[in-house]
């Protein structure tokens, strides 16, 4: 599996990397950021851990690329950070019949279609879960063991993108993958809220107990916290979305009384909203709290 190069900047102390790629899951071309961190080009060799962060509906990977100022805490900590793409693109890509802004492309919601249209192309679980990480690893690792893609690795995403980190760290618990989940504004109960109900549909059809599979809120309840790992949510508090289609609530509820009860730390801001600055503003913290789970600090 082999990327090519659509350019390579200078950031910080080190490079990110514009990517594109084939992908078999999807069926077309995926484009994929990376930000190579100065480590990676002066560092002692050892394999620099990768965080995995999932953007929300209409983002492509520039979005968070140049708005989230994931960079410099990379380079202060010493991992690296991929930014998927939301959905499948191009000519060929079924999209929402109204072409809407929360279906279809650019709102993959991280789920594998199982709905025509839609079920060809939009395999994005198994896209940024399998193919992706093991692609990166085979180009990026073909002489020596430089980055961490597939073990010991962080999931992180905003909004939509929240939702897929917390489902992907989730369902790969205990399975030597993510030692280290966060989200930003994140859906937490799609079969609940609109967007969710919206995607699900769309792409799962309408078998509701279907759905439980693919909602953090059902999920966790049935993995075990056997390390004690923590989850680090910030939510604004001004969020236009926070009531409708957000609600953290709803996720500190499921866990009552299970092994999760009190390791999901929701932090609500006074008066931040839902766009980059929100996310920029708390990106160092989760930083700290991702080097910390992947041994960095
Ligand atoms: N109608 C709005 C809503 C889209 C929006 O707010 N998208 C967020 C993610 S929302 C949940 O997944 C986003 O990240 N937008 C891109 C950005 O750079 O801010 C709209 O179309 O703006």
């Amino acid at each position: 599996m082999s990327f090519e190069s659509n350019g390579e900047i200078a950031c910080c102390g080190g490079k990110l990397l514009k990517l594109s790629h084939k992908s078999n899951e999807i069926g077309s071309h995926m484009d994929v950021n990376i930000y190579l961190p100065k480590q990676y080009y002066n560092g002692d060799g050892n394999p620099i851990p990768v965080i995995y962060f999932l953007s929300g509906l209409t983002c492509t990977p520039q979005n968070a690329s140049e708005k989230a100022f994931w960079q410099i805490q990379a380079d202060n900590y010493g991992f690296s950070i991929v930014f998927p793409d939301t959905s499948p693109r191009g000519d060929e890509i079924p999209d929402d019949k109204d072409q809407s802004y929360d279906f279809g492309l650019g709102a993959g919601f991280y789920v594998d279609a199982t709905e025509k249209p839609f079920a060809d192309h939009y395999r994005m679980f198994s896209y940024i879960h399998e193919e992706l990480p093991h692609a990166l690893d085979k180009f990026f690792n073909r002489d020596a063991k430089k980055l961490e893609f597939v073990h010991n690795t962080g999931i992180t995403g905003h909004s939509m993108g929240g939702y897929g980190a917390l489902t992907g760290f989730l369902k790969y618990y205990g399975k030597d993958r993510y030692v280290s989940c966060s989200a930003f504004a994140p859906i937490v109960n799609p079969s609940q809220v609109p967007w969710g109900q919206k995607a699900f549909t769309g792409y799962l059809g309408h078998d509701k107990e279907l759905w439980k599979q693919h909602d953090p809120s059902y999920i966790i309840k049935n993995v075990d916290n056997t390390t004690g790992s923590e989850i680090l949510i910030h939510q604004g508090s001004s969020d236009p979305f926070l009531e409708k289609q957000l609600r953290p609530d709803l996720l500190l509820e499921a866990v009552k009384g299970t092994s999760w009860e009190n390791k999901i730390k929701v932090n609500v801001v006074d008066g931040f909203d839902h766009s980059y600055y929100f996310v920029s503003s708390f990106v160092p913290q989760h930083a700290a709290f991702h080097a910390k789970n992947l041994g960095l600090i």
